[in-house]
């Protein structure tokens, strides 16, 4: 495997380095790090051990795959300070909302290899998804070693460009949403006297195990749903309030917001 660098270490950054070096796909000095943050920087190397620097530019001259993981809005600045670095050689890894490859290569030039990704903070506990797309530039060869790297933090799946707003509402932006549902079942649980520790376990567990579920019995959703709902019984009653209040038409009308969101960032 050849070295990777990283261009930002937040949020992101941070759940990628640590589930490629807790996959041990790399050794953590084939991976290094800048940020603007000292205290980003020392928290991934106090963590995982990876090379750390404040300059963008090392990051380029010591790596051939390039992940930017800084803010949309700086994506730009970023890319401008170390494109005269970047060689038809490398591959440039954007995982940014709203930055099309080509945006990319206007910025970088047409004849650089690019692939564009949707990861997910899941990935810090090696049950990422991520989205990949690539420009004319990357080989076959080359997307799936790309590929590879994604799926030692997780499931990886090669899209068309135009998905990638759907991978966003359905998988990038998605574990907030998921958070706020364990922390609301949780609450209920704390009103019927659960202690709240207690009460995210069981939240996020029941959570964990139909998500498996769905995944691994590949049924529909709807028909797993049934299966709990015992006739005359404790979860339709829950079912009935859900769709009373507009449960699902709500979640619809989130994700739609979210992918417009993304739609508009593109512009
Ligand atoms: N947070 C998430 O769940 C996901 C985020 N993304 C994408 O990941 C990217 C980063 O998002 P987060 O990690 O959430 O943001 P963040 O704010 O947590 O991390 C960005 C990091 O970049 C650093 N930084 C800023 N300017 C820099 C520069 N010039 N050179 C080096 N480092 C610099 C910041 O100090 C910060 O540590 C965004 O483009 C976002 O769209 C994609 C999928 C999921
Ligand atoms: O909120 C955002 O814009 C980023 C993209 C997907 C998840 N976080």
């Amino acid at each position: 495997m050849k070295t990777i660098g990283f261009i930002g270490s937040g949020n992101m950054g941070k759940a990628m380095i640590g589930g490629i070096v807790k996959s041990g796909l790399l050794t953590p000095n084939q991976i290094t790090v800048s940020d603007l943050n000292k205290a980003a920087l020392e928290s991934v190397y106090n963590e995982f051990g990876v090379n750390t620097t404040t300059e963008s530019r090392e990051v380029v001259k010591d790596s051939d795959i390039i992940i930017v993981a800084v803010k949309p809005n700086i994506y730009d600045i970023v890319l401008e300070q170390v494109k005269d670095l970047i060689d038809t050689n490398k591959i440039i890894v954007t995982i940014a909302a709203g930055k099309t490859i080509s945006s990319i290569e206007s910025i970088i030039g047409s004849d650089k290899k690019i692939i564009r990704t949707m990861p997910n903070t899941p990935a810090l506990v090696n049950e990422g998804m991520t989205a990949i797309c690539k420009n004319k530039n990357i080989t076959d060869e080359e997307l799936e070693m790309i590929k590879s790297i994604f799926e030692s933090f997780g499931e990886a799946e090669i899209v068309g460009e135009y998905l990638i707003d759907s991978v966003i509402g359905a998988s990038g932006s998605a574990p907030a949403y998921v958070f706020m549902f364990i922390e609301a079942i949780a609450d209920a649980a704390v009103i019927g006297g659960m202690p709240r520790a207690q009460a995210y376990k069981f939240a996020a567990q029941a959570v964990m195990g139909s998500a498996k579920m769905v995944i691994e019995t590949g049924k529909h959703p709807g028909e797993l749903k049934d299966m709990v709902c015992s006739p005359g019984g404790t979860t339709i009653e829950a079912v009935r309030v859900l769709e009373e209040e507009g449960f699902r038409a709500s979640v619809i009308k989130s994700v739609v917001a979210c992918m417009d969101k993304s739609k508009e960032m593109s512009k």
